[in-house]
Order: C-alpha cells, then sequence, then structure tokens
C-alpha cells in the first residue's frame, strides 16, 4: 500500500511546483509516483461548478461556506476509487490540495478557528461519513500571504487562463487562511504534518528521501 502525501497551502504559494519537484525526486530514487490536484477541474463537475461560483457564477452560490465546502467534498467523494486504486498501485500519492484546504479556507471564511463547529462538521462529513483516507502525512508549504499574492498575480499575469478568483483577491481571507494552516499543522490535524518553508532554498530531494524512508 502507497503512503497518501498531501501538499497544502496558501493560494500562490507553490504546491504545483513543490508537486512537480517531488515526483522528479520521487522518480529519481526509484519510487513509484501518482498525483493528483484537487478540485479535479474539467474532470469533474462539482469541481467545474467550484471554479464558476469562485468567478462569480450561479448567482450567490459562492457567498455559501457550507455550500461550496460541499461541493469540493463531493469531488473528493467522486475521487475516492481513484485515490484508493492509486494507493495500491503506486508507492506515494502525492496530492495536490485535499481535505484540510476545505477545512482551512471554510474556516477562514467563518472567522472561525481550527476548534470551531466548521472544521469538526468537516472531519465528519469528508472522513466518517464519505471515508475518504486519512493522509499518510500533509506538508504546509508556508509562505506569508503576501509572498504568495505576489506569485498568485505573478502567475495571473504570465498564465492566460489563470486570473485570480474571489478567494485569491481577498488578503484578508488568505491571512486567516494562513492561521488556520498554522493551527492544523501544529496539532496534527488528521495525521502528521512536516511544514515546508516555502521561501528557503528547497531540496526535494532530501524531502523525498525522507519520504521513501521516514525516520
Ligand atoms: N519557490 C518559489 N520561488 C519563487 N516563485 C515560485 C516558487 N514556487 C512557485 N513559484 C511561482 O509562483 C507562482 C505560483 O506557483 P504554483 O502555481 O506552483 O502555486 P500553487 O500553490 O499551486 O497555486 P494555486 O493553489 O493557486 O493553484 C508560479 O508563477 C510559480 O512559478
Ligand atoms: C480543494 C479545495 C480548495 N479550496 C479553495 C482553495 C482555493 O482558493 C480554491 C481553488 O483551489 P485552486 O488550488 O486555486 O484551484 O478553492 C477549498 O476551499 N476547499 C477545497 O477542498
Amino acid at each position: 500500500m502507497g503512503r497518501l502525501v498531501v501538499i497544502e497551502g496558501l493560494d500562490g504559494a507553490g504546491k504545483r511546483t513543490l508537486s512537480e519537484g517531488l515526483t522528479k525526486a520521487l522518480h529519481a530514487q526509484g519510487a513509484s509516483v501518482a498525483t493528483l490536484a484537487f478540485p479535479r477541474y474539467g474532470r469533474s463537475v462539482y469541481a467545474d461548478l467550484v471554479r464558476e461560483a469562485l468567478h462569480r457564477g450561479h448567482g450567490d452560490l459562492a457567498d455559501s461556506v457550507y455550500g461550496m465546502a460541499m461541493l469540493y467534498a463531493l469531488d473528493r467523494r467522486g475521487a475516492l476509487g481513484e485515490i484508493t486504486g492509486a494507493l495500491e498501485r503506486h508507492d506515494v500519492l502525492l496530492l495536490d490540495r485535499y481535505v484540510s484546504s476545505n477545512a482551512a479556507y471554510g474556516a477562514a471564511r467563518l472567522h472561525q478557528d481550527a476548534h470551531g463547529e466548521f472544521v469538526a462538521w468537516l472531519k465528519e462529513l469528508e472522513i466518517d461519513r464519505f471515508g475518504l483516507p486519512v493522509p499518510d502525512l500533509q506538508l504546509l508549504l508556508r509562505v506569508t500571504p503576501e509572498v504568495a499574492a505576489a506569485r498568485a498575480e505573478h502567475r495571473a499575469r504570465s498564465e492566460s487562463d489563470r486570473a485570480k478568483d474571489s478567494f485569491e483577491s481577498d488578503d484578508a481571507l488568505q491571512a486567516r487562511c494562513a492561521h488556520v494552516y498554522d493551527e492544523l499543522a501544529g496539532e496534527s490535524w488528521l495525521s502528521e504534518w512536516r511544514v515546508v518553508d516555502g521561501t528557503a532554498a528547497f531540496d526535494p530531494a532530501e524531502l523525498s528521501r525522507w519520504l521513501v524512508h521516514p525516520g
């Protein structure tokens, strides 16, 4: 059975870039790796509805924190077979965002912390009811909200289909979200976490060795 490893962090933190670097480093060590990013845009109707709502489609849908969280959760519920299949076939399944994204953004939107009603509801929904597997390890790619915003801005200018959505444009939300992520990591919510400094020189080979041979 492979290890379920999740990369979490703010919009623009560099999660996709880290996922690509880690995948290469894991391959170089002979490990087989599958990757998946949530939301599964273009593959899941729930994910596509999320994207449209984040760009102000579907009336006031995006205003509902629980409604949006349910769409993200249903996207993941639909990927359950793909997740378990990948874990059976590969040494590592590397996810770009997972349940903790829903916890951090939903709690931050409601001005709650990691101990609030929202995070408890979400765990009951996604883990207990939908049966999504708990990660073996969550990596918090930690950058300040200012660094994440600058990177998201750079990407929005350099990639044609990446105009900033309503969460990415909300600096106060990103700052609260950073705080909830720190709390989730600090208390090992769902699993062990490792904090990766997203502004320091980073060696994916070291992290990938640690993933393949933990401890
Ligand atoms: N360590 C880094 N230093 C400087 N720039 C970086 C670094 N990592 C990523 N970037 C740049 O920052 C931008 C955002 O990176 P990336 O797409 O990997 O972030 P992300 O966390 O996956 O974003 P999102 O969650 O919004 O999809 C890209 O333009 C990328 O090239
Ligand atoms: C998976 C997931 C994501 N979110 C939030 C985080 C981002 O602001 C947006 C879109 O994600 P992307 O990585 O920028 O494409 O949605 C969330 O609130 N809940 C989730 O489960």
